[in-house]
């Protein structure tokens, strides 16, 4: 078993590259399926397990796929409509994406259900919602979703729950449905518009990516291009917290500090220093952080996939602070493993009740999905002592060359192997 060891206790100096989006990669990938002629090239790929998986996909699916360093290009010219129903779709979450993609190709396509994190239910009725309105009968057997349309006609799709997975995925079928669709109280975070820019660039019509109205014109064909993905907001943030956290400084590089307000202000509001300048961020951390109340929300409210990494951080904040996960209801699995490390957390339905400041010291601790692993990362480092964590294949789904950045910023992180008996 392999295991991810951090020495906390030294305050993070230096600086950091922050790498293209794991949340946009994982669509603009399946994207470029669309594109009936020409190479696709997307640019600044994060090095990440969630990006190889999907490169495997599509080379199952007959694409011709070159993957050098964070650049990929796909031709999908020769694409079969390969059925899916099991095997590597289940090994992450924007594997759905494949639906909207091949059903705008083909006109149908057998996916099964998809995997990623487990934090509670994760419904994906709004994605199919999206493909009925379109025309596509949707049945679901054995595990695994079928879709078929004779024709996909373009339709007005009001979103019951704001959804990122089920905004991309009907915009990826929309793309090449006659008629215009208008997808109405649609996500915006910023990880669509960079699809809706991918989209455009291969003859797509989209207006109004990034508001909570859509309007999608289908197109008969669409064609390769060139796309550089946008920097990984969530990436920046858990830096940015691990920063505040040990109460060092560091610059961001390659970022758009614009998504990166809601951390900012939350970060500001406990008492670190924040400054912005062009596609750079400076985080200097404090000597006393006040507690202060978070509620996760749809973009451009506070992300939910850094509740986990602040709920760490606030462990070092004096008096009560509360997190609640308005997104997931049960995105508390790193709570336990925070108060093995000396934390005092009560979870309470969606809130996460943190009494602090309390001094955490290095323990054994497993990580049971991505940002519970970010969570601890962040908590290892300012702890004192050793932290051990398992579960390391979570990090690696979604954070590139962590160790390697870590180290950079002047951490002690490495990884060991262990042997279990049998
Ligand atoms: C690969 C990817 O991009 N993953 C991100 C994406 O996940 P994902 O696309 O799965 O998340 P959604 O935005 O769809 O989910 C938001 C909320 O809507 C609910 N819901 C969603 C779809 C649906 O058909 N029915 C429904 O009820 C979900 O259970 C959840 O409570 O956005 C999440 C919310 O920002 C992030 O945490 C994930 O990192
Ligand atoms: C929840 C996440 O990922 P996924 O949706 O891919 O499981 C995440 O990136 O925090």
């Amino acid at each position: 078993m392999e295991k991810l060891m951090v020495k906390g206790g030294r305050p993070l100096m230096g600086q950091v590259e922050i790498s293209g989006a794991k949340n946009s990669a994982v669509a603009l990938i399946p994207a470029t399926l669309l594109a009936d002629d020409g190479l696709t090239v997307i640019e600044n790929l994060p090095a990440i397990q969630d990006v190889r998986i999907y490169k495997e996909i599509l080379e199952d699916l007959g694409a011709k796929v070159e993957h050098a360093g964070d650049e990929m290009t796909v031709d999908a010219s020769q694409l079969e409509n390969v059925m899916m129903p099991n095997g590597k779709v289940k090994k992450l979450r924007a594997s759905y994406y494949l639906m909207g993609a091949l059903l705008g190709r083909f006109g149908e396509a057998v996916i099964g259900l998809p995997g990623g994190c487990d934090l509670g239910p994760r419904p994906i009725d709004q994605h199919i919602k999206g493909f009925e309105a379109l025309g596509a009968h949707v049945a679901q057997e054995e595990g695994a979703i079928c879709l078929r349309a004779a024709r996909l006609r373009g339709a007005r799709i009001y979103l019951d729950v704001v959804s990122v997975g089920a905004t991309i995925n009907i915009m990826l079928a929309a793309v090449r449905a006659e008629g215009q669709t208008v997808i109405e109280n649609a996500a915006k975070e910023p990880e669509i518009i960079d699809v809706a820019t991918l989209l455009s660039s291969m003859g797509a019509r989209i207006t109004g990516a990034g508001t909570d109205v859509i309007r999608i014109q289908g197109m008969p064909r669409l064609s390769g291009c060139r796309h550089s993905i946008i920097p990984d907001r969530i990436e920046a943030g858990t830096y940015m917290i691990a920063a505040a956290g040990t109460r060092g400084s560091i610059t961001l590089n390659q970022v758009i500090p614009k998504h990166l307000e809601p951390v900012s202000a939350k970060l500001r509001e406990m008492g670190a220093i924040i400054r912005e300048s062009g596609e750079s961020v400076l985080v200097q951390g404090t000597d006393y952080y006040r507690g202060v109340d978070v509620k996760t929300l749809p973009y451009p409210g506070f992300p939910t996939d850094l509740q986990q990494p602040f709920t760490a951080l606030l462990t070092g904040a004096e008096g009560t602070s509360m997190v609640t996960d308005n997104i997931y209801s049960s995105r508390f699995r790193h709570v336990g493993e925070l108060c093995r490390m000396g934390a005092d957390i009560r979870v309470d339905g969606r809130t996460a009740v943190i009494r602090g400041a309390t001094p955490l010291y290095g323990a054994e601790v497993k990580a049971t999905d991505l940002r519970a692993a970010a969570s601890m990362v962040v908590a290892g480092l300012m702890a004192r002592g050793v932290t051990e964590m398992a579960g390391v294949e979570h990090i690696d789904r979604g954070y590139e060359h962590l160790e390697e950045k870590l180290k950079q910023l002047g951490a002690e992180v490495w990884r060991e192997h262990s042997y279990q008996r049998v």
